[in-house]
């Protein structure tokens, strides 16, 4: 870019964060729109302020070539929002994201991404010279459910762990838990992909009461079975609220996670799906589940993953100032 002589110079002074944010896994079997469980797997983002307005976004990984990369990319719109609600203007921005969380595979990358833009509005609103703001946890919280829709996912993706998520009419609430050492996680991540929203067109209005009560029951022993007693994982994660509406949608999901069970592992459906959790009852359960899916599903992509106990993070990190035309 060539700089004009005559032209006013005036320096710039660009600010960066560096945002970390976890794939997610929501619902567990029982807990549909309420439980969630952070995983060590995420996302790597850097946003740095720049003088000119609007966004540029550089995606290396997942998404690159497929997601937007100007300012209707959900990242930056997510930021946007936060700014908006608080009455401020977002910076122009400069993102680079590096991905790895897969997309539409119910492993929450949009609840996740949504996370990702809030947390870096927040961390430039504090970092701001003239007029800095500290975001509180319930803010937080409350601007990822507006933009997401329900809490399950954006809850473990903020805050880590375990979570309970709930919505009241002041706003969501959440509870975080850490996962007993002896649950050990397993993802199977298919190829074919089902967006959430079209997973959510095909929930009934109403279920019948005793599958209510039947999800009421395993949906409290489930916190039982993850906080203190994992031999109680396979009852607890039975489901009559929102997997089998779905199954017809996600055939091969439906009969993994039947096979799965008949074998005795803790098999549901991770998020919307098409991905499918194991919750397994300590490693040599989850070895042996894993083994099985490597050798009579080979197309399924097997992750083995811990519990991410922090949540998403925001630091900042050096930015070079720079030199503009007034
Ligand atoms: N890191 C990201 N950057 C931009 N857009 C994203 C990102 N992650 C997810 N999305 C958007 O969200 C969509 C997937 O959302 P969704 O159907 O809810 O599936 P998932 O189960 O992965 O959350 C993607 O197709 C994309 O449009
Ligand atoms: N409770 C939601 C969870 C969606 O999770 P995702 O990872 O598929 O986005 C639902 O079941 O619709």
């Amino acid at each position: 870019m060539s700089m004009n002589a005559d032209a006013p110079q005036t320096t710039y002074a660009a600010r960066s964060v560096r945002v970390r944010v976890p794939a997610t896994s929501a619902n567990l079997g029982p807990g549909f729109d309420t439980l969630g469980i952070a995983l060590a797997y995420g996302d790597d983002l850097t946003a740095t302020t720049r003088a000119e307005s609007g966004a540029t976004v550089h995606v290396t990984g997942v998404g690159e070539g497929e997601v937007p990369t100007d300012a209707s990319n959900l990242v930056v719109r997510s930021a946007a929002y936060v700014y908006e609600q608080l009455g401020r203007e977002l910076p122009g921005l400069t993102l680079e994201a590096h991905n790895r969380i897969p997309h539409g595979r119910g492993m929450g990358s949009s609840g996740s991404a949504i996370v990702a833009g809030i947390m870096i509005a927040a961390g430039l609103l504090e970092s701001d010279p003239e007029s800095p703001l500290s975001l509180t946890e319930a803010q937080l919280l409350g601007f990822a459910t507006a933009l997401e829709g329900h809490p399950d996912n954006v809850a473990p993706a903020l805050f880590g762990g375990l979570t309970i998520a709930w919505t009241t009419p002041e706003g969501p609430k959440f509870k975080k838990l850490m996962v007993h050492r002896g649950v050990a996680p397993l993802v199977l991540v298919p190829s074919f992909t089902m967006s959430t929203e079209l997973a959510r067109s095909l929930q009934p209005e109403q279920v019948p009461h005793e599958d209510a009560v039947f999800n009421v029951s395993r949906s409290a022993l489930l916190i039982a079975a993850l906080t203190q007693s994992p031999e109680l994982l396979f009852e607890s994660t039975e489901d009559r609220l929102h997997q089998n509406y779905r199954g017809a949608a996600m055939p091969g999901t439906r009969d993994l996670i039947a096979e799965l069970r008949e074998r005795g592992y803790p098999a549901v459906v991770s998020g919307a799906g098409p991905s499918v959790l194991v919750m397994s009852n300590g490693p040599q359960e989850r070895l042996a589940a894993a083994d099985f899916v490597a050798e009579h599903h080979p197309d399924w992509r097997v992750l083995t993953l811990a519990v991410d106990t922090k949540g998403a993070t925001v630091e900042p990190i050096p930015a070079i100032s720079s030199r503009v035309s007034q």
